[in-house]
């Protein structure tokens, strides 16, 4: 199989265009609203939310990025488990999805069959149906999803309405990022490799779907941006998040990787992004990496009430057993994230 790495420059969502850089750009643009609009994108969500019936509301979204494995497959399934994850990370269920497809014509084209056929098994495991997409050429292979979903008006899980005394819960490891930085740098370990690749193709249905029974407070999923932006963006300006480093779930060797200094770019815009939000404390270099790290179909990041974090926590351990509990929610404090 031709190396899909070698042809390209970046892959996953460490891809993304800066979260500063962003939010300036969205800023020039006009404003639109409706009242059947629940989320927009001034909201920076996840995902867009429409309701069209007193009990249903359609949300929408798009992922796409080039490679970060050379498997074929893997990256369709991975590509396609991450643009799925924005529709569960809002408390939907995926109805329909679209290819989205760049394509070099020097490629052969079997690997992009390859391509569709990981984002398909996706698709069928989510219960959803691919009825349709766009291809077009280009000079990096790309690949990702329009997803259209359901949900109750009523249930939406927005991204910053945590309330102060919940606990914060995250289902899948951290160090995706710098587990994909060692394998480009050809030093990574086979096992780490494949922690990574299956976390990033798991689906966040699993997760979700035991959290459907709780009173969900506000929920992300986390991805380029990484733990720590995602976790400001959660706090607002109503809250402050505790994160116990001590807690968080990460692939062991990118601990060791982030150690030696095998860190991305994109990594360090999220620190940049975050200087002033966060208050590091003590925390050990190589565990704020894992934090500033950018996943690639990362796990759920949620806020829930105290009294049912623990349950919660075990039903979802249930189908993901390395989630934990990494932190609790304050009322507003110094800084909008604080490391202890
Ligand atoms: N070019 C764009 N035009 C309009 N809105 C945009 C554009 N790019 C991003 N957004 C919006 O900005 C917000 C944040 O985008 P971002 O892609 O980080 O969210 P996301 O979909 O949750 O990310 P991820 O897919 O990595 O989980 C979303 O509301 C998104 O719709
Ligand atoms: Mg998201």
């Amino acid at each position: 199989m031709m190396s899909l790495l070698s042809n390209c420059t970046s892959g996953g969502c460490g891809a993304k265009i800066g979260p500063g850089e962003l939010s300036k750009v969205l800023a020039g643009m006009p404003v639109f609203s409706d009242h059947n609009l629940l989320v927009g994108f001034d909201a920076s969500d996840d995902a867009a939310v429409y309701q069209i019936a007193e009990n249903t509301a359609i949300v929408s979204t798009v992922d796409f990025f080039s490679p970060m494995v050379d498997d074929a497959r893997s990256f369709g399934r991975i590509a396609a488990a991450n643009a799925l994850s924005d529709v569960y990370s809002m408390g939907g269920t995926p109805l329909f999805a679209l290819n989205l497809v760049c394509y070099p014509e020097r490629m052969e084209i079997d690997a992009l069959g390859e391509i569709l056929l990981g984002g398909a098994e996706k698709i069928q495991e989510a219960g959803a149906l691919l009825c349709g997409g766009h291809s077009i050429y280009d000079k990096e292979p790309k690949y990702g999803l329009a997803v259209t979903g359901r949900l109750d008006p009523k249930q939406i899980w927005r991204n910053n309405t945590p309330v102060p005394g919940d606990q914060l819960i995250l289902t899948k490891p951290l160090g995706i990022g710098i587990v994909m930085a060692a394998l480009r740098g050809e030093v990574a370990d086979e096992e780490a490799v494949q922690a990574a690749i299956s976390s990033m193709q798991r689906l966040n249905k699993y997760a979700a779907e035991k959290m459907h029974s709780f009173p969900i407070s506000a929920c992300t999923d986390i991805t380029g941006f990484g733990l720590l932006a995602h976790a400001r963006e959660m706090a607002g300006e109503a809250a402050s998040l505790v994160i116990y480093s001590s807690e968080l779930p990460y692939i062991p060797q990118a601990r060791t990787y982030a150690g030696d200094f095998l860190i991305t770019a994109a990594a360090q815009r999220n620190r940049n992004h975050m200087g002033g939000f966060v208050d590091l404390g003590e925390t050990p270099f190589a565990l704020q990496e894992l934090m500033f790290d950018p996943q690639t179909s990362g796990g759920l990041f949620l806020s829930v009430p105290k009294a049912c974090a623990q349950e919660l926590l075990s039903a979802i351990q249930e189908v993901e057993s390395q989630a934990k509990i990494v932190g609790e929610v304050l009322p507003p404090q110094n800084s909008s994230i604080l490391v202890r």
